[in-house]
């Protein structure tokens, strides 16, 4: 169901580098508190999407409307009411972390009491109170990616883009990293994010879109693909009987004994077992369906590698 006043819509947008159109005609939607996840192989047009979003490139045809408001008319909106942290946060390396955290504040519209007081708590947060004098010419990759998300969390917008967030971070700086975006979502914060890890995206995304070639090429919730689960029966019925269980939402037949199902919002896998024990089928075994994302990507990057290959026989 679309969200009648989006936080972030996409109409048509394209934009052409180098020559060549690397985003075409993209219609997205994103809600406040909901989490996408932006995926796609490498040069789908992922990174030239955010910065559109970002409000840091203009498309050449379409518009990019945060609340309701086209960018291009009021391209200040970006700094005031968007946290942008592209691949490679752009920083002052001259200044120390302090200084370019109450830089970047000032910037970003915040003034007196507040600037020390939102850059004290994400110096906490972000784990980065030892560097907090260090200058940033001389921080690690991690530290650095760190003051970059500080820098787009301090003036608490109500739209974060984070292009590949998790970049140089440790194993136990990312599940941060997640908690922190699932607390800005609950906060109805709406966060797009770009990255490369798929349990990344399960873990911390509602919904899920992939880009190839510069086109939306799949866009769906991503807790439809997680709450399926594969009923298998030792005998063949039609699959209406399924249908009929009362724990069922959806059933789909993947062959002659095996059905994906998506369950009612109040129902588990035991329920359904239950159910059709009871209605006299012989269950074999209830699985969750597996890897329904990773089979998505890999479809579209397989047609990726194919169509790279067929044009790079015709030339
Ligand atoms: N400034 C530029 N000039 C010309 N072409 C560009 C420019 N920036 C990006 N491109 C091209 O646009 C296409 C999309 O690039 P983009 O960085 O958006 O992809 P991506 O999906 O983010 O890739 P990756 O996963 O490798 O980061 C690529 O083919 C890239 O070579």
């Amino acid at each position: 169901m679309n969200d009648p006043s989006p936080l972030l819509q996409l109409e048509r947008v394209s934009r052409r580098l180098g020559g060549r159109t690397v985003v075409r005609e993209l219609d997205l939607r994103l809600a406040r508190g909901q989490v996408l996840g932006l995926l796609g192989v490498n040069g789908a047009g992922k990174s030239t999407t955010l910065a559109m979003m970002a409000g840091a490139q203009q498309p050449d045809r379409g518009c990019v409307r945060l609340q309701g408001v086209d960018l291009a008319e009021q391209p200040q909106r970006a700094r005031t009411d968007i946290g942008w942290l592209p691949e490679r946060a752009p920083l002052w390396p001259e200044l120390n972390v302090i200084e370019h955290l109450d830089a970047s504040a000032r910037l970003r519209g915040l003034r007196g009491a507040a600037v020390r007081k939102r850059r004290d708590a994400l110096l906490e947060r972000l784990q980065l109170q030892r560097e907090a004098r260090r200058l940033v010419a001389v921080l690690s990759q991690g530290q650095r990616q760190r003051v970059g998300l500080a820098c787009a969390l301090l003036h608490e917008p109500p739209l974060l883009v984070l292009d590949e967030p998790g970049n140089g971070l440790d194993p136990l700086q990312a599940a941060q990293l997640r908690e922190l975006i699932r607390e800005r979502a609950a906060a109805g914060c709406g966060v797009v994010l770009s990255t490369h890890l798929l349990p990344e995206v399960t873990a911390v995304c509602d919904r899920v879109a992939i880009l190839h070639e510069g086109a939306l090429r799949h866009d769906a919730p991503l807790h439809a693909g997680r709450d399926r689960l594969l009923l298998t029966l030792a005998q063949s019925v039609d699959a209406a009987h399924i249908a009929a269980l009362t724990p069922v939402a959806q059933v789909q037949a993947q062959d002659a004994c095996r059905y994906a199902i998506t369950l009612r919002d109040d129902a588990d896998a035991p329920a359904l077992v239950q159910a059709a024990v009871a209605a006299g089928l012989a269950v074999a075994g209830v699985q969750p369906v597996a890897g329904e994302l990773e089979q998505a990507f890999m479809r579209i990057a397989t047609q990726h590698a194919a169509s790279a290959s067929e044009q790079a026989q015709a030339a």
